[in-house]
């Protein structure tokens, strides 16, 4: 506590000690739960994920957005039974609104197309990074929040839309060096659902939740599964027919069980045909069994895995083309993806793709003696209009500490200021790398 609080403390002297308001209490220094922070070393593997997802989306002609990661709680507000819902970040504000952190981008893009209306020419290409959050309760001790890139298309009702996107996710993983055989993406479509469940005519609107429940699949035991199917009104029969055709690893026999003329067998074909095209198709294989978690999703769905089964979903999205009427919008056709940022470093370090990234500085500036410390900020200004990047030595340091400084900075070159050749116009320059050292003027410094 310094001179502003008026009281004793400050740097002057054994003065009286600070009034009791000024102590703070040991405050924990870990950031809150389930949260974390991102020095300089995981700052710098963050921003190259993320230059990554930014360059992937350029080439594929998407446009940034973002929105608040704060919500009304009404956007996410669904009643299939998503665990998303029950983990849902929520509070009341001091205006007494329910508002929620998000807990993914779709519905906030959705609301910022509604919001736009007409005035925006379809069909629309958006990406987004964006931190999301969920609150669960810390026994299972996994993070509340990831950051997340998303890709989405709204105005496309064709399956080349879903071909796109899956294109850019496969763009992605070979520029980081992953390839096909150490991911894949499973496949398949809601539709598959829905047809099945017409032929037990199940009501349309038990739809998401007999979805969500065969999300938990590979989560809970079977019979755990079968009961809440049959206690969402699913019967005996629908049930076991359900879990047959989830078991379809193969388009062909799919075609043998719905028929040729539905829409789940026309979009997945014209897929894998588009996937051949785009030349990825040793990346995606058709498996019934995805359905994914998220209730809005009502055509093709596909997840990328990691394909030792060590790891959870690296990614995942679909089509989803009623979510925009789910808030009162006009129904546009949509798809998406959503791509964390915490199993894909997982996946990174599992095959020893981490790269190394290291802080590198071009140039450190160093005054010889205190008095030249004003023309160290000279050079330093002069090499810094020219774009280059310098560590200012801001202190007088012994020439042994400044070395160990652009050791620690990765310093290219070392810039001392010393008062002989100041005089002269010059500096003295010193390659660090390489020990060669010269004295150069300094309007010829570059
Ligand atoms: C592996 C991981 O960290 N998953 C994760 C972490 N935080 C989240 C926060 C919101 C929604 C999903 C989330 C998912």
């Amino acid at each position: 506590s310094s001179g502003e609080n008026g009281g004793g403390g400050g740097r002057s002297g054994a003065l009286s000690p600070p009034p009791i308001t000024d102590v703070v209490q040991k405050i924990d220094v870990n950031p809150p739960k389930g949260t974390r922070d991102f020095a300089p070393e995981e700052m710098r593997l963050r921003n190259w994920l993320f230059q990554n997802f930014r360059e992937v989306s350029r080439m594929f002609g998407f446009e940034e957005v973002d929105f608040p990661v704060l919500e009304s709680e009404a956007l996410f507000i669904r009643k299939a039974g998503e665990e998303i819902r029950d983990q849902l970040y929520c509070f009341e504000d001091r205006g007494n609104r329910r508002v929620a952190l998000r807990p993914e981008l779709t519905p906030s893009l959705a609301r910022l197309v509604i919001q736009k209306g007409k005035s925006v020419s379809l069909p629309l290409k958006w990406f987004a990074i964006g931190q999301c959050w969920r609150y669960e309760r810390m026994t299972r001790g996994r993070r509340r929040e990831h950051y997340q890139w998303n890709m989405d298309i709204i105005g496309v009702p064709e399956v080349t839309a879903e071909a796109e996107l899956i294109s850019s996710i496969v763009t992605f993983f070979k520029r980081i060096g992953i390839t096909a055989s150490d991911v894949g993406f499973k496949v398949s479509s809601r539709k598959v659902l829905q047809e099945v469940l017409r032929c037990y005519s199940i009501p349309e609107n038990l739809f998401s939740k007999v979805c969500i429940i065969i999300d938990k699949i590979e989560k809970i035991p079977l019979d755990e599964i079968k009961k809440e199917l049959k206690s969402t009104g699913v019967s005996e029969e629908g049930v076991e027919e359900l879990l047959q055709v989830l078991s379809i690893k193969s388009l062909a026999k799919l075609e043998e069980i719905l028929g040729s003329a539905g829409e789940a067998v026309a979009d997945l074909k014209q897929l894998f045909s588009l996937a051949e095209k785009f030349g990825y198709s040793e990346w995606i294989e058709f498996d019934a069994s995805v359905v994914r978690g998220l209730a809005y999703y009502t055509g093709i769905v596909f997840e990328g895995f990691d394909r030792e089964g060590k790891l959870r979903a690296i990614c995942g999205g679909g089509r989803y083309d009623r979510l925009l009427s789910t808030f009162g919008g006009e129904d546009l056709p949509a798809c998406g993806f959503g791509f964390g940022d915490a199993v894909i470093v997982e996946l990174l370090k599992e095959r020893g793709l981490v790269p190394e990234l290291n802080l590198r500085v071009e140039n450190i500036v160093c005054a010889l003696d205190v008095d030249l410390q004003g023309a160290a900020a000279r050079v330093a200004s002069i090499l810094r209009e020219k774009g280059q990047s310098v560590d200012l030595v801001l202190e007088s340091k012994p020439l042994k500490w400044v070395f160990k400084r652009a050791a620690r900075v990765n310093a290219y070159r070392l810039i001392l200021v010393g008062s002989s050749e100041w005089q002269r116009g010059m500096v003295s320059v010193k390659i660090l790398s390489s020990g060669e050292q010269n004295e150069v003027k300094l309007d010829e410094l570059e």
